[in-house]
């Protein structure tokens, strides 16, 4: 079986921005922070302890963990979360963020649709598939335009429910563009929904955040949903 080296599960070594310390505070401040506890375990020690408990789970269902098929499925699970798909409660992987002066005076709605991302139903630790729409009016700054897909794609590395990611989304994008005039809706996918429980293989949820003027006016409300 294969254990883990330095390499594989080097995750937490950069440190963190003044962009996801400005974040994590705002999220805490309104009380959106996913919640998380400081178990003092090091990346090395997460990977270890996960793998650990996927090797009972792959022996409590019976299966023969000296299959080739199976013998690496325990450091696969273990290696997805940590580096993976939870890898976004780690805030020094919170993306870099370019955003520069609003030098244009760029003042009508910037919006980004279809933002394919994935995510995880923290109550079942299964797949969310979803787009996101998000919009902003430009005060005095301007985001890099990727840099919102990339919010979105690290909020999703995360144990989610949907309101929540929706929420964590506006508010960082809110601190970081320092405008409260910023949107953000999802439609997603349940696979919670879709291939187990109510197996439910059509429904999608759509979730919407909106501040300041989103939430205002209906003509910037109508603006952003129409399409
Ligand atoms: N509001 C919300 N609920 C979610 C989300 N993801 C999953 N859920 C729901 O969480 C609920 C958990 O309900 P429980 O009754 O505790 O779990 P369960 O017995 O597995 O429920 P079923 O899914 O109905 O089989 C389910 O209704 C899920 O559909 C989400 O993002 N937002
Ligand atoms: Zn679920």
């Amino acid at each position: 079986m294969k254990t883990a080296t330095a390499e594989t599960n080097k995750v937490s070594t950069l440190p963190l921005s003044d962009e996801a310390a400005r974040v994590r505070d705002a999220l805490i401040k309104h009380g959106l922070e996913t919640p998380m506890i400081e178990n003092g375990l090091s990346t090395e020690e997460k990977y270890q302890r996960i793998k650990a408990a996927f090797e009972d789970v792959v022996y409590t269902l019976g299966l023969d963990i000296n299959d080739d098929s199976l013998s690496e499925t325990p450091h696969r699970i273990a290696k997805m979360y940590v580096k993976e798909i939870f890898s976004g409660l780690d805030y020094s992987q919170f993306p870099k963020i370019t955003v520069i002066e609003n030098k244009m005076n760029v003042d009508e709605m910037v919006k980004v649709s279809d933002i394919s991302f994935t995510s995880t139903c923290e109550h079942h630790f299964v797949t969310i598939d979803g787009l996101a729409k998000v919009a902003y009016l430009p005060k005095n700054k301007i985001i890099g335009l990727s840099k919102i897909n990339r919010i979105v794609r690290y909020f999703g590395q995360r144990p989610q429910v949907q309101e929540r990611l929706t929420q964590q989304v506006l508010v960082t994008l809110q601190t970081l563009l320092e405008t409260d005039n910023v949107a953000v809706s999802i439609n997603a996918t349940h696979y919670c929904v879709k291939a187990r429980g109510v197996m439910d293989a059509s429904s999608s949820t759509q979730t919407t955040a909106l501040g300041g003027l989103f939430k205002r006016s209906d003509k910037t409300r109508s603006e952003f949903l129409a399409s």
